[in-house]
């Protein structure tokens, strides 16, 4: 649904985005990350036809950003990070007005205005001044309007930004139900943990150049050196401590709360021997899980000598 080559744009002699390469297939949710200044905006507008780049290639939905740009615009909707909204309008004035813009006419307008105002959660603001809402509605309402002609993709530029912890989080799953209905989605954000539970795919810009593009999967598995086991011991936990300290693939062993936190050696990930050990040694075990890598590490582990 987006694919983009060798995507460049240069400003004098500053490189906003460098040889930017992405494929997005139906239904991806891909996760924009980076820094102030890093392309972000640069690239989602390249691809909503708003700005043309220096060189390279992109298509939405398989047509041409250069010779097709009016049919990506009937198949895109684009949020970008700062909009305006009109004095003295109510919501559903609002939303009606874009729909015409859109050429939804009759009947059709004011149902479809109403079903994405129900999608957002806002159907109880629909005769408030757009002026009185917060910010976090604010931003449900341009994601409204960006719904009404049903877009196959969506490019959301930073939408939780300034948003207070509870209208992330309702952003997040208005992303998530947004997801489900099959749109193939581009989201940009300055924090990876943000976005990881809701995307599929990552990429993280820096200075205008992609540093990572790929699955949050493969990401993780990049940035996961060091398995560490949380392993719950009934009875003698000491004497299982001891012994799986003699391991050559175990690097420390730690009691905590009640339980064992096992760091093996780098690059190791396999416990098959480690368990049967315990369990040929009269050990039985209560529990016997993988720590979950904390994200917030990871992308400082990935990101570490980028942005320093
Ligand atoms: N019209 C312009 N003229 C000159 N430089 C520009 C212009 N637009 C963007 N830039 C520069 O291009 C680089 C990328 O900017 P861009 O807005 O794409 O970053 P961003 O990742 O979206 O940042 P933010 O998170 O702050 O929105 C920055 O160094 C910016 O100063």
């Amino acid at each position: 649904m987006i694919e983009a080559r060798d995507l460049t744009k240069k400003y004098g002699e500053l490189y906003a985005i460098h040889k930017i390469d992405l494929k997005l297939e139906r239904g991806d949710v891909f996760g924009f990350i980076g820094p102030n200044g890093a392309g972000k905006t640069t690239t989602m507008r390249i691809l909503a036809t708003l700005l043309n780049p220096t060189w390279g290639e992109a298509y939405v939905g398989g047509y041409s950003i250069y010779s097709k740009p009016k049919e990506i615009r009937r198949i895109i909707g684009y949020m970008p990070d700062f909009f305006g909204v009109y004095d003295n309008m109510k919501v559903i004035e609002y939303l009606e007005f874009f729909a015409a813009a859109y050429r939804i006419k009759g009947a059709a307008r004011r149902k479809i205005c109403d079903e994405v105002l129900e999608l957002v959660d806002l159907g109880y603001k629909r005769e408030a001044l757009v002026t009185s809402l917060s910010r976090g509605m604010t931003q449900r309402l341009g994601l409204a309007r960006v719904l009404l002609h049903d877009p196959q993709v969506l490019l959301l530029d930073e939408p939780a930004s300034g948003l207070d912890p509870r209208a992330r989080i309702e952003i997040r799953g208005l992303l998530k139900e947004l997801r489900n209905m099959g749109k193939t989605i581009m989201v940009s954000s300055h924090i990876l943990p943000e976005l990881a539970d809701i995307c599929n795919k990552v990429g993280i810009i820096e200075r205008g150049e992609l540093h990572y593009n790929d699955t949050v999967d493969e990401l993780m598995k990049l940035v996961r050196q060091q398995t560490v086991l949380r392993i719950g011991i009934a009875g003698n936990s000491d004497a299982a401590a001891k012994l799986i300290e003699q391991s050559s693939y175990v690097e420390k062993v730690e009691a905590h709360e009640g339980q064992l936190r096992v760091t093996l050696t780098t690059g190791e990930h396999d416990y098959s021997e480690l368990s049967k050990a315990l369990v040929d040694a009269g050990h039985r075990l209560t529990r016997l899980t993988e720590e979950e890598i904390n994200l917030e590490t990871a992308f400082m582990a990935l990101t570490k000598g980028i942005t320093s």
